[in-house]
């Protein structure tokens, strides 16, 4: 057992001890290893003071019965010779990210204490996201928070400079009548920074000795692209320093504010992009070397489509890091567009498992797996989308042309999403982004600046429909795509399929989206023919090679 030490907790009451073993989830004393004593969840006495009691209950100690936690420390110590080094050694072993639909009350953090305390094995890093759709409803922050912390039973010094804080700001937002990007990073930031102190002071409540930091204040530092910063490399060596300092110091779950970083420049608060608490819990699996990074959700795991659009989505077992991209990046708000890098880049597995429901396997994203019995994966949609079409006038040559159209969208800013072009023309889609949506005079500046090079039909109103499958059989997944689309009379305006191997792109109307990816779900994971399939490769001659079986 480390060291008993003394540590100032977040809400002011100190704490004298070393942690807690884990809470067994349907007792209710914490239970540990065989030879650890029990406990039962702490009662905090006092105003900051660290005398807490707790009941004893387990290997006898000397004087056992109810005693002080620090004489329970103490004989402890002595008699817990084998935990120490294994606590000495004791590493992080997992991540576990809670969104904000895991953590949206008072009885669903509790939940979550309780599932993050039935892996007693476990030593994890806790991410957690605003409570909620605080992100959206900052305004309403006040009065939740506060009814949050007394549900809890915690000390409403955990959260009550934060709203005094919070209280000042919008005031002066309201004066300024202004809110830049930079200020919107900090007035968001307040949602993360106060569910991980509700959730810290939670879990030391119970026994659990837990440590809430900012993830601005322990090495998370961003580009200053306020609402969309980029993590930088020196992020991974500075957290893991931080954290593992701490641990060594004084071993605590540590429980980290996501979607929040620190301009390098600037030195401000920044956000990593909406659902940025994915891209925090993989960035931190990747700085401290961890076995697995688990993302927890509303939802079973990765579906085949966005469940609110069309409800008869099933899980996918198993994605590859490509995949989960593709899928984040084409639409999925299951996880973050730029999440999965860090995994990757660290070998690390990915869990995308359900809070609402625990026991539900999830989904399990790797580099690689097996894709023999695969057709299509997921379908994922993206909306609001404007389509571009630009036909050179020759003016330039088609190299020129290419470089000049894309020089412009670089000069404004606007990224691009889908791209399929000709010798004479481009037909593109801009990306709506979940922040940057270019406004009416930043799109008629666009066409303004293209028409001196081509003609310019600008089409609003489009849908990005990606199937996100295996490239190996692609000519079956877009044969069976067209045939669906055009059973419905869809008109596909435009394709791309290429850069990616795992996507191809349709574009369609807005208005026929939902439609489309519930008749593709239809064919391609209800009808159960593929599952039967043949596919037979054809030789030059056209003759079959040989019947494979493919199931979905
Ligand atoms: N392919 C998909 N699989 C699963 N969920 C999806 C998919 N596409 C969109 N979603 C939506 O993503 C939501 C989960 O993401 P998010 O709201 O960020 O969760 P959290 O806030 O818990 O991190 C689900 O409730 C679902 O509506
Ligand atoms: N709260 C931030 C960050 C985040 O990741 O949230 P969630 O995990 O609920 O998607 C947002 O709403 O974007």
């Amino acid at each position: 057992m480390a060291a008993a030490a003394r540590v100032q907790c977040h809400n002011n009451t100190s704490f004298t001890g070393s942690p807690l073993p884990r809470r067994h989830r349907n007792s209710s004393t914490l239970h540990a290893s065989p030879n650890r004593v029990n406990f039962t969840p702490l009662k905090w006495i006092g105003d900051g003071s660290s005398s807490c009691t707790r009941t004893v209950s387990g290997p006898p100690l000397k004087g056992g019965g109810t005693t002080t936690v620090r004489a329970a420390f103490e004989e402890e110590k002595k008699t817990d010779a084998v935990n120490e080094v294994a606590e000495e050694k004791r590493r992080f072993t997992c991540v576990m990210k809670f969104g904000g639909s895991s953590v949206a009350t008072a009885e669903r953090m509790r939940e979550v204490a309780d599932l993050v305390l039935t892996f007693p094995e476990e030593s994890p890093v806790i991410v957690l996201s605003a409570m909620g759709k605080t992100t959206n409803n900052l305004l309403l922050l006040r009065r939740e928070r506060r009814l949050t912390v007394k549900e809890l039973e915690i000390d409403l010094s955990v959260v009550s400079s934060f709203l005094e804080e919070l209280e000042q700001l919008l005031k002066g937002i309201a004066m300024m009548k202004e809110l830049t990007l930079r200020t919107r990073d900090y007035l968001v930031s307040f949602g993360e920074c106060l569910s991980t102190r509700i959730f810290a002071a939670y879990l030391n409540k119970i026994g659990v000795k837990a440590r809430q930091y900012d993830a601005f204040e322990i090495g998370f530092i961003t580009t200053d692209d306020f609402t969309n910063g980029d993590i930088l490399e020196a992020t991974y060596p500075a957290v893991a320093k931080r954290l593992y300092d701490d641990w060594m110091h004084d071993p605590a779950v540590p429980v980290v504010t996501g979607f929040l970083g620190k301009g390098w420049k600037t030195c401000a608060v920044t956000t990593l992009g909406r659902g940025g608490s994915d891209l925090t819990a993989t960035t931190i699996g990747k700085a401290l070397g961890l076995q697995e990074i688990q993302v927890w959700k509303d939802v079973d795991g990765v579906l085949t489509c966005d469940p609110t659009i069309y409800k008869r989505a099933t899980p996918v077992p198993y994605l590859t890091f490509d995949e989960a991209a593709e899928l984040a990046y084409f639409g999925a708000q299951v996880l973050h567009p730029q999440s999965m890098r860090p995994a990757r880049e660290g070998g690390i597995p990915v869990r995308v498992k359900n809070s609402y429901n625990p026991k539900a396997p999830g989904t399990i994203i790797t580099k690689t797996r097996d894709m023999t019995k695969t057709v299509l994966t997921s379908i994922v949609l993206k909306r609001n989308v404007t389509m571009l079409d630009i036909a050179s006038t020759r003016m330039l040559g088609q190299v020129g042309f290419l470089a000049k159209v894309f020089s412009i969208f670089e000069d404004l800013e606007i990224s691009v999403d889908v791209v399929a072009t000709s010798e004479v023309s481009i037909s593109l889609t801009l990306d709506p982004g979940l922040i940057f949506v270019p406004c009416k005079q930043e799109l008629d500046h666009v066409v303004e600046e293209l028409e001196k090079i081509a003609v310019v039909n600008l089409a609003k109103g489009r849908a990005i429909i990606s199937l996100i499958g295996n490239v190996q059989h692609s000519s079956l997944i877009l044969e069976r795509a067209f045939h669906v689309l055009w059973t419905k009379g869809i008109n596909v305006q435009m394709i791309s399929q290429g850069a990616s191997k795992v996507n191809i792109s349709l574009i369609v109307n807005d208005a026929e989206a939902e439609g489309c990816v519930e008749a593709l779900h239809k064919s391609f994971f209800e009808s159960g023919d593929l599952s039967e399939l043949l596919i037979q490769p054809r030789l030059g001659n056209g003759s079959p090679v040989r019947a494979m079986q493919v199931e979905n």
